[in-house]
């Protein structure tokens, strides 16, 4: 059997969202592949340690805000300049250090923007990772039932200035016309912003109406066999089923739910982080959290190996 390495990852995040990749360097297996900074943790050491001390290492600096993530087991194959093995990486932001970033193993450095990788290749252990960081932490759920339109419009407009990212148009309620009004509505609100729009139905209803992505509730889920052409495309998921069936089709997210009782779904008591995270171990595509969210959630979510937190109530309420 491969032996077993596990390894600390830093995940440097500038305020804007780029992260730092580095060139492995010559003399390493797999030299001139892009990686996160980071390396073996030692025997008796924590993975928090290994972070600080490779990040020391590697870069000259010392990080001051950590925060983990993903765990992710990947298979390496041996090649003509390693042997083979299997890596269990412990993935944490790192959003605050000191010290100036020095290449202090002759590796290249180069910031990314999470949508426009511009090196290549990257460890192959790394894909999924890549894949994550392409959407934001937080995911926002139209709420314009309880709202009101005019109300609803004002708020969104409001987290669109703060960032919003990612949005869900969910509003079962709308008949045809009144949903492509409303849509209008939104899609001309978010153009200018660089936020992108779900829609709540088919596919093809998300198409006709100008969506760049569609959001399928668990039921579509279970039916589809192919991941719909052109559309970001997320799913409804309440059990391992509906997750594995969300990965099998390779969708670019799935929101799982309700971690915690939410006032929309009374009968229901929520899955609670641990058996949230236990859910989610082994996936490879970006869950969000949802069900009873609030902003502080986040790095609770991320720690149980989430991308971030879905909301459709607490976004919309200014403190
Ligand atoms: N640092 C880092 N390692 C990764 C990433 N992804 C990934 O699969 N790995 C694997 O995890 C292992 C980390 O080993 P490393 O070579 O960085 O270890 P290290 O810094 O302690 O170096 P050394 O022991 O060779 O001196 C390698 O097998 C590497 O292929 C990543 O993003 N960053
Ligand atoms: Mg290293």
């Amino acid at each position: 059997m491969a032996k077993l390495v596990q390894v600390a990852v830093a995940i440097l995040i500038r305020p804007n969202g780029d992260y730092l990749l580095a060139s492995r360097p010559d003399g390493k297996g797999w030299a001139g592949w892009w990686e996160f900074p980071g390396g073996k943790i030692e025997t008796g050491e924590s993975p928090e340690h290994a972070l600080i001390r490779e990040s020391q290492e590697e870069l000259g600096i010392t990080p001051t805000r950590i925060q983990p993530w993903i765990k992710r087991r990947y298979d390496y194959p041996a090649t003509h300049d390693a042997e083979a093995k299997t890596v269990l990486l412990h993935f944490f932001f790192v959003s605050e250090w000191q010290g100036e970033l020095q290449a202090r193993e002759g590796q290249q450095f180069a910031w990314q923007h999470p949508q426009k990788l511009n090196v290549s290749p990257v460890l192959p252990a790394n894909a999924p990772i890549m894949q994550a960081l392409s959407l934001p932490s937080v995911y926002a759920i139209s709420n314009v039932q309880k709202m009101g339109e005019h109300t609803f419009l004002q708020a969104l407009r409001k987290q669109l200035d703060q960032g919003l990212q990612l949005l869900q148009i969910r509003e079962l309620q709308l008949d045809e016309s009144n949903l492509s009004q409303l849509s209008t509505k939104v899609l001309s609100l978010c153009a200018p912003y660089d936020c992108r729009c779900l829609l709540n139905s088919s596919p093809e209803q998300a198409l006709q109406l100008g969506y760049q992505g569609v959001h399928l509730n668990s039921q579509r889920l279970m039916t589809m066999i192919t991941k719909p052409d052109n559309l970001l495309t997320g799913a409804s998921c309440h059990d391992a089923e509906q997750l594995q069936k969300a990965q099998d089709l390779k969708l670019d997210c799935a929101l799982l739910s309700p971690v915690l009782p939410t006032s929309s779904h009374p009968e229901a008591s929520g899955l609670g982080w641990e058996k949230f995270s236990e859910m989610l171990n082994g996936l490879e595509i970006p869950i969000y959290g949802l069900g009873g969210m609030r902003p502080e959630h986040v790095s609770q979510a991320q720690a149980s190996g989430a991308r971030g937190i879905a909301m459709q109530r607490a976004i919309w309420i200014q403190p």
